[in-house]
């Protein structure tokens, strides 16, 4: 459990995918703590009935949607734009948004949505929010990754257009990019008071499985690790929230502590490739 007692009167956050789920409930703790929290989500009816609550059971009025189709390159570019236009500062960019589906489907920018949505989109947000929240430091990136990563592997032949590839693992394929993505990404930023942290958020009850034959979902559910969405935030908390964690910049956490990753998620001369992608 997450235990920080910080405050955050006067900060921004942005955090992806925040109408349901994990994000839903790293949005209701953080809007007790009076951060000005900005709801970036692809569904203005889901959004708008989530902000609705968290205002109802927070009393903080500053929780504002902003739409965001982060399997739309020019979307994420236009959210980025706004933001930048909008807003003096962003102290915390939560990465949370994800989809775990068949690869079969392709966005309009030709890419794998699961790829798209999961890797290229955060990618792409954050190096385009780099320069706000390195004048807002000591900010934090925080980019919601999986043990999933552990069977993943980057194969930047076909990272656009896996299907193409056969017996790939694109979800755990994109959660070890977030992995890569963060380890580079720390090293980016090093010294220039950006702290970044890839998490596992845990095995946990939510909509990621919609997909999913409804037997496995129903089989899933009897699991008794399985952790509930309010649970599955901690994680994300604490690296959001926690002071003296800045040393630990680019590792990967779980269960409120640093944790290993595979040894491809520890492969820096990959990492740095991911840059020269999209
Ligand atoms: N649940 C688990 O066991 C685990 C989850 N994770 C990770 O945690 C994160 C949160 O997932 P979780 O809460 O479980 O899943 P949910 O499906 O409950 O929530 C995912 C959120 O992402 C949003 N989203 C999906 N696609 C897009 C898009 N194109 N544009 C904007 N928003 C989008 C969804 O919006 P909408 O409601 O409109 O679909 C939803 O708000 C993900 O990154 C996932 O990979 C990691 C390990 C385990
Ligand atoms: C398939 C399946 C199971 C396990 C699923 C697991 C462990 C999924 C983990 C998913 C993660 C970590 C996703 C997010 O990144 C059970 C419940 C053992 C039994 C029913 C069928």
């Amino acid at each position: 459990v997450c235990t920080s007692k910080t405050d955050l009167t006067g900060k921004t956050v942005i955090i992806t995918g925040c109408n349901t789920g994990i994000g839903y409930y790293v949005a209701l703790d953080l809007a007790f703590r009076n951060a000005r929290i900005i709801m970036a989500c692809r569904n203005a009816e889901k959004a708008n009935a989530a902000k609705e609550k968290i205002i109802a059971e927070t009393g903080n009025k500053q929780i504002v949607f902003q739409q965001v189709n982060l399997s739309s390159l020019q979307s994420v570019r236009q959210f980025a734009e706004r933001i930048i236009k909008e807003e003096s500062r962003l102290d915390i960019l939560i990465n949370n948004a994800g989809i775990m589906h068949s690869n079969s489907l392709l966005t309009e920018d030709g890419l794998t949505t699961i790829y798209a949505t999961n890797h290229f989109a955060p990618f792409l947000l954050t190096n385009l929010l780099l320069d706000l929240l390195q004048s807002s430091a000591p900010s934090r990136v925080i980019n919601v990754s999986s043990h999933g990563h552990k069977i993943g592997s980057i194969r930047f032949e076909n990272m656009k257009c896996p299907m193409l590839d056969d017996g790939n693992r694109t979800y755990a394929n994109t959660k070890l990019a977030n992995v890569l993505f963060t380890r580079e990404l720390a090293r980016r930023t090093e010294g220039k008071g950006v702290s970044t942290f890839s998490v596992h958020p845990g095995f946990c009850d939510t909509e990621l499985f919609r997909f999913m034959p409804s037997l496995v979902q129903a089989l899933m559910t009897r699991y008794p690790l399985m952790k509930t969405a309010k649970e599955g935030a901690q994680t994300i908390l604490h690296c959001a929230l926690s002071e003296g964690i800045e040393s630990t910049s680019g590792e990967y956490y779980s269960d409120c502590k640093v944790s290993s990753t595979s040894a491809k998620g520890r492969d820096m001369a990959v990492a740095k490739k991911l840059w020269e992608v999209l």
